[in-house]
């Protein structure tokens, strides 16, 4: 198993039974990276030896006391994040401690759930702020530390890359991952991509639970004992279990049935789950990836999800936008889908029509639909050119999806009494096959029928036009 967190929690207090007991419950919520130590003097030493997640100290010690302890991490290691432990009549000091530079403080009692609570909620914290300073780094450099790891993610969209460098500086994280977008923007092939660069050593293992009701998503997901109901003659482990020190991916979480729901967070907040017929709770190191079509924040609004799952699950969001949005992404994406149809035949020429067929295509079901397209049309087209006989018809079948003005049976422009100039007009297209395109000057050239030289003299025109100080 995997420990959790990835760097040790510290906890320094001068008696052993303390020590043991809240270590134990720890362990017992999932928290097994943990370092005791006895002799609050040796933490610098061990500070500078080993990266702590966060420590837990005593206030009252021989040697060096948990004040001066709190004013030299605080000097040395400031992110660290401090949780002071304190008796009952030590309070007014502890507030003094939170002044100094404490993350927080807790009364020592029996009960240390507060306490398990407190050192998750910094685990949290330190994490965010981990990942934040690392998001700085690497928008400021605009650099991506590892982008062999994109290459299955075919785009050269500004707003994919900025994904990705989310996605490198959430990757190593243990906190769920919610994955957002439409069908067929690539979740799945993005929740791939945060698996092989979160370092972990177990699976990735994939599960699509639309349509599944509770108990069939508790049998797949937790497994069962040996006679758990009738047909179940040997036990089975889960999903959960083939994902230990892995990922698991919950893809299309948006229909959860709600008693899944709770079921789910357990699993995403306590790290545990029961298998069927199983009075014995286990534990489980899988890092979650959910994704989902629908938005689940409408959802959790319209009390068809529960929020407290939804906020837990999106402690990293990440959101893929259309391909629509990203229309710059089509010659690309045509070219990559041309060569794996390609792989055992001669590869036919794409016609520069086809850019413009699509260009003005919505693509409902974004880049799964124009992997289909392509490779149908290959299955029909020669060795010489693409036939887009099929496309076509595809296109025209989805009437709503294509703002094409088709030749002949286009509505005409509208003008109002005063007509605009011919300037205007100009500007204006040349606008709108911009935006359409994303600013993709071939494609957007072969929507106005001119070359791309002619395009780019104009579009230079016109933003002299519009900044004569340029
Ligand atoms: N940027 C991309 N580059 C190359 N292939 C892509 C890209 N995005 C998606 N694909 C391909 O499109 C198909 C759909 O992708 P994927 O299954 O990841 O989408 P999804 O968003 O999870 O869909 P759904 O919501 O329906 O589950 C897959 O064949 C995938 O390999």
């Amino acid at each position: 198993m995997t420990k959790f967190p990835s760097y040790p929690v510290l906890l320094v207090d001068d008696e052993d039974t303390w020590l043991r007991s809240f270590s134990l419950a720890l362990k017992s919520h999932g928290i097994d990276n943990i370092i005791c130590c006895n002799d609050s003097t040796t933490v610098p030493e061990i500070l500078a030896k080993t990266e702590i997640e966060v420590m837990a100290v005593d206030l009252a010690m021989p040697g060096m006391s948990g004040q001066d302890l709190i004013d030299t991490v605080s000097a040395t290691n400031p992110d660290i994040p401090i949780l002071v432990i304190t008796g009952m009549s030590q309070v007014e000091t502890a507030v003094q401690c939170i002044k100094r530079g404490a993350f927080d403080f807790f009364v020592k009692t029996n009960d240390k759930s507060s306490l398990v609570s407190g050192i998750r909620h910094a685990i949290e914290i330190r994490e965010l702020k981990r990942e934040n300073s690392s998001l700085r780094t690497r928008f400021l450099q605009d650099t991506l530390e590892h982008p062999e790891a994109f290459a299955p993610i075919v785009t050269c969209s500004k707003a994919m890359r900025s994904i990705f460098q989310y996605i490198e500086a959430i990757a190593r994280s243990t906190q769920p991952v919610l994955i957002t977008g439409e069908s067929g923007v690539g979740k799945e092939l993005v929740a791939k991509v945060i698996h092989d660069l979160s370092g972990r050593q177990g699976e990735f293992v994939p599960v699509n639970v639309a349509g599944l009701d509770d108990n069939i998503f508790a049998d797949a997901l937790f497994g069962h004992k040996k006679g758990a109901f009738t047909g179940a003659d040997r036990a089975r482990p889960g999903l959960v279990e083939n994902a230990k020190a892995g990922t698991l991916f919950l893809d299309e979480i948006g229909d959860l049935p709600q008693a899944s729901q709770v079921k789910l967070l357990r699993l995403v907040q306590e790290r545990e789950y029961l298998p069927i017929g199983s009075d014995v709770t286990r534990k489980t190191d899988a890092r979650i990836i959910a994704a989902t079509n629908v938005d689940p924040g409408v959802m959790a609004e319209a009390k068809r999800f529960r929020s407290d799952l939804y906020y837990r699950l999106r402690a990293h969001h990440v959101h893929l936008p259309p391909l629509r949005e990203r229309r710059e992404d089509l010659p690309l994406l045509i070219d990559h889908f041309m060569r794996q149809g390609c792989q055992q035949r001669k590869r036919p020429a794409v016609p520069v029509e086809l850019l413009n067929l699509l260009a003005s295509y919505d693509f409902p079901g974004n880049i799964r639909e124009l992997r289909f397209l392509i490779l149908d049309a290959l299955s029909c087209s020669g060795d010489d050119e693409l036939d887009l006989d099929r496309i076509k018809a595809h296109v025209r079948k989805n009437p709503a999806a294509s703002r094409k003005v088709q030749p002949g049976e286009g509505t005409r422009l509208q003008f109002g009494p005063e007509l605009p100039t011919l300037k205007h007009v100009c500007a204006e297209l040349v606008h709108e096959a911009m935006r359409r395109t994303g600013n993709n000057q071939a494609l957007a050239a072969s929507m106005l029928g001119v070359s791309r030289q002619a395009l780019n003299k104009r579009l230079n025109k016109l933003r002299q036009m519009e900044d004569p100080e340029e």
